[in-house]
């Protein structure tokens, strides 16, 4: 009798467990069914965008609470980056355009536009999607309650547009520096630069036009380059005496083509060849590695190894600031330009005085593709050169060179110089301009001053165009 009870007692088990398999399975099987209409009624209801960091500028257009989501005054997690933090500016106007709010990593944020639901949040990459999209380990996703695609093009094209408007103005300007972990570096967002027009740097006839037509070609043959399996990188040497206007050429450049600069140090202490590789193979996509002196860096750390470096170091540990402790060597520098991990579309720009002293491997072409000599002022310049620094904002823009004289002049006898900029200045001075821009001119050498001393002459004269001009032979006979 017991062997029958248990085997029932078994059997009763044996069946709620399998009653109990069975319910397992069916919530399971709910569950996919939930899950598989959920992803259905997502997809037909929901529209997403995924933003990752190799494509710069919309990346960073998605990051920007400002630009997404203009009624910021709804969220309620915000997040405002270290660099935007450390903007110094004197006025909270300015501040307050340059200071951008992103989306808090903890807290996606949701908006209306145009009726539609909106929510946008940061995720994290995984490390090996995060090797393959860039430096930052994590993308941006957009989600828009809606069934018409349109939704998101309307969006992104006033997104587009209102972050146009604001980068439109600003350079970002990073730096390197040594992180934390010893051996490692990274880029700093270091200011948010003022952009500088184009047209403010004067050089020789064609030398600015060739080398902007040459960038934005390069850049826009991304393809031709894969296709011929080229490295899609360019190398750009601007040498020449100091003050004519390389560094200020470079960042107007960047300001033109929208382009962040990422300024490496070579005589950064501590330094070395790994650091280097590192800091370029991080560099964005589509961005400009600014060298400033490359021979001054090169040939402080050749002349001065490793070894004598530390000795010194330790022998006057108070005077480090001015004992170069980089350990930096050419062959370290010309295997990180040649890296293969280094960013497609990176345009390095490397400035010298001492174009000679330059080793011809870093010289060759797919290091430092083009080579343009900044020269000296020559008389077409200096005569562009007064006529930009005279010609007032307010001066009507249908000003160009050889129409000066068609307008009305204002001139007379009884004005003062001072008065000029109070009362239509930019007017006055026009119908003048360009003879005074040539009486300067013919006072001024071909080729024996710089743009930079020029300019500090006009700037003494900035309120005095008339003495600027009379004034200019007294002062070629004494200056430097
Ligand atoms: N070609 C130019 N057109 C307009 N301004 C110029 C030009 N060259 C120099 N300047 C002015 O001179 C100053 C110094 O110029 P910049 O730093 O660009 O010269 P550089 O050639 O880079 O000098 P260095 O070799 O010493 O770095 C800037 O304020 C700039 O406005």
């Amino acid at each position: 009798m017991a062997p029958a009870l248990n085997m029932l007692a078994l059997l009763s088990a044996v069946r709620e467990w399998l009653m109990l398999l069975v319910l397992v399975e069916v919530l399971n099987g709910l569950k996919t069914l939930t899950m598989f209409l959920y992803e259905i009624i997502y997809d037909f209801f929901f529209i997403t965008a995924h933003f990752y960091p190799q494509d710069y500028m919309s990346y960073e257009m998605s990051r920007d609470v400002r630009v997404l989501a203009p009624m910021r005054a709804s969220l309620r997690y915000i997040t405002v980056p270290d660099e935007e933090a450390e903007t110094n500016s004197a006025k909270v106007d300015d501040i307050m355009t340059s200071i951008r709010l992103e989306p808090s990593r903890s807290a996606p944020y949701s908006f209306w536009h145009k009726r539609r639901w909106m929510h946008v949040s940061r995720d994290d990459i995984n490390a090996r999607k995060s090797r393959k999209y860039g430096r930052k380990h994590e993308s941006i996703t957009l989600t828009i309650l809606s069934w018409d695609r349109k939704a998101l093009d309307r969006l992104l094209i006033q997104a587009k547009k209102a972050y146009t408007d604001i980068v439109r103005q600003l350079v970002y300007i990073y730096v390197s520096r040594p992180s934390r972990r010893a051996r490692n570096w990274s880029w700093r967002f270091k200011a948010l630069g003022r952009r500088r027009p184009l047209t403010s740097v004067i050089l020789d006839d064609g030398v600015k036009e060739s080398l902007i037509s040459d960038v934005k070609e390069f850049l826009s043959s991304r393809q031709w380059y894969l296709n011929r399996g080229i490295p899609f990188r360019r190398g750009y040497l601007l040498y020449g005496p100091p003050g004519c206007g390389k560094t200020s050429f470079i960042y107007a450049l960047s300001g033109e083509l929208q382009l962040p600069i990422y300024i490496l140090s070579l005589s950064s202490p501590k330094l070395d060849d790994e650091g280097l590789r590192h800091l370029l193979s991080s560099v964005p996509g589509r961005c400009l590695v600014l060298i400033q002196d490359i021979d001054v860096a090169l040939s402080r750390t050749m002349n001065c190894n490793a070894d004598t470096q530390d000795k010194l170091a330790e022998a006057s540990p108070t005077q480090n600031v001015s004992i170069s402790l980089n350990r930096v060597t050419l062959s370290g520098v010309l295997n990180a330009l040649d890296g293969i991990t280094s960013a497609e579309g990176r345009l390095l720009f490397a400035t010298t005085n001492r174009y000679s002293a330059l080793d011809p491997a870093l010289c060759r072409p797919g290091r430092m593709d083009v080579h343009v000599e900044f020269r000296l002022a020559s008389k077409s310049q200096a005569y562009e050169m007064f006529r930009l620094f005279f010609l007032s904002e307010q001066a009507p823009t249908s000003l160009k060179r050889n129409s000066a004289q068609s307008l009305i002049s204002y001139k007379s006898s009884s004005y003062s110089e001072s008065s000029l900029f109070s009362t239509g200045f930019a007017r006055s001075i026009s119908s003048d301009l360009d003879s005074l821009a040539s009486q300067f001119t013919n006072s001024i050498p071909e080729q024996q001053f710089s743009p930079a001393s020029l300019q500090l002459y006009l700037i003494r004269h900035k309120e005095q165009p008339y003495e600027a001009a009379a004034n200019a032979p007294a002062w070629v006979k004494t200056a430097p």
